[in-house]
């Protein structure tokens, strides 16, 4: 969509919503996430004028290049410098560190990831965001621009030439990158299903995601109403956290919903649970869950026999009436260990 220069308009107050030091309420109820005591942190106009990202930087870029924020893609700017450093310190990044950052947009997570002395690889879907990040930062060698949809994309292999050519220049011990995005919420389950099985490449993941989704990934978890076959994929592949929430008021333009910064620290294939195959295994945890209210005894049938199936319950320590939203992970792949025969 193009169309004539966005206009400049009046402000209204930006802020981040910390981490609060209190302690959380139980983390398996996402309701009591929700009523959390967060502290308001108002930055002053002064401050977000001068910021090379803040609002009028924003609509200058984007309308150099004749541009209008489009929905499809997701395209909410982040106007608040002090989110993009918490992004950035969320995954302790380091001189020389190699970070794939997903939608850079106009930059502004892209400048304090290289300002930070992070090597970039940005992966950007939108031609137009990609020519402006791109002349943005010509004049770095610490930015390379990709212009492509991040859920097409051939991760592995880029991210592989990336640490292998930074390994052979200058001896670096590190073998893992890092994510580090402001990502649109419209892909973002795609987006942390294609990343959490990368533990061979990525040690970290943190993202800013809407904050329902971000409560939904972290928070849920057995016995809860929430509790779904995701939250069983995101723990089976790495130790997720939520790390603070973000409100709209800090994009432009403002969503409908606030965000919130989770980090994954991504397992590595040796610490996955063991399972003969992790296809079965989601695949069993699917059909358990498909049957939200039904009895796994019931839902497994195609497996084995309702009998195997409660004497494999019993053998764990569970009631042969049991339903999925009563197992945790473990329970999980003790049961697919028992009933599933490759
Ligand atoms: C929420 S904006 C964030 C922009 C910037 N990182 C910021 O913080 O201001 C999401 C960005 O992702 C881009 N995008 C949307 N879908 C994408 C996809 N499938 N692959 C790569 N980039 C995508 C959009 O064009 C947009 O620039």
């Amino acid at each position: 969509m193009t169309t004539g220069p966005l206009p400049l308009q009046p402000l209204s107050p930006i802020s981040v919503r910390r981490n609060h030091t209190a302690p959380l309420p139980a983390r398996n109820s996402a309701a009591g996430a929700r009523r959390r005591i967060l502290t308001p942190l108002y930055i002053a106009c002064a401050n977000r004028s001068r910021g090379p990202d803040d609002y009028y930087a924003t609509l200058k870029a984007l309308n150099s290049k004749g541009r209008t924020p489009r929905k499809s893609l997701g395209q909410h700017y982040m106007l608040n410098s002090e989110v993009n450093e918490k992004l950035v310190s969320a995954a302790n990044v380091e001189e020389g560190d190699v970070v794939l950052e997903i939608g850079p947009g106009t930059g502004s997570l892209t400048n304090v990831l290289i300002n930070a002395g992070a090597i970039v690889l940005a992966i950007e879907k939108d031609p137009h965001m990609a020519a402006l990040v791109s002349e943005r930062f010509a004049s770095t060698d610490r930015l390379k621009v990709l212009k492509e949809d991040v859920v097409k994309c051939h991760i592995h292999s880029h991210m592989l030439s990336l640490l292998g050519s930074k390994k052979s220049s200058d001896h670096s011990k590190s073998r893992y990158a890092k994510v580090v995005s402001n990502i649109p919420f419209n892909i973002s389950t795609e987006v942390v299903k294609l990343l959490l099985p990368m533990g061979d490449i990525f040690s970290e993941v943190v993202l800013l995601l809407q904050e329902e989704t971000a409560l939904r990934l972290v928070e849920s978890s057995v016995r809860t109403s929430e509790y779904r076959p995701i939250n069983v994929f995101v723990n089976f592949y790495s130790d997720p956290e939520y790390k603070l929430s973000v409100p709209r008021t800090n994009f432009f333009p403002q969503p409908n919903v606030d965000a919130a910064v989770v980090t994954f620290k991504l397992k590595q294939a040796a610490e996955y649970p063991q399972v003969s195959s992790t296809k079965s295994f989601f695949s069993m945890v699917n059909s358990a869950f498909n049957g939200k209210r039904k009895m796994l005894r019931r839902s497994l049938q195609h497996i084995c026999t309702s009998l195997e199936i409660e004497k494999a319950l019993g053998s764990i320590g569970l009631p042969p009436t049991s339903r999925p939203e009563e197992l945790s992970l473990g329970d999980f792949v003790k049961l697919h260990n028992l009933i599933v025969k490759e």
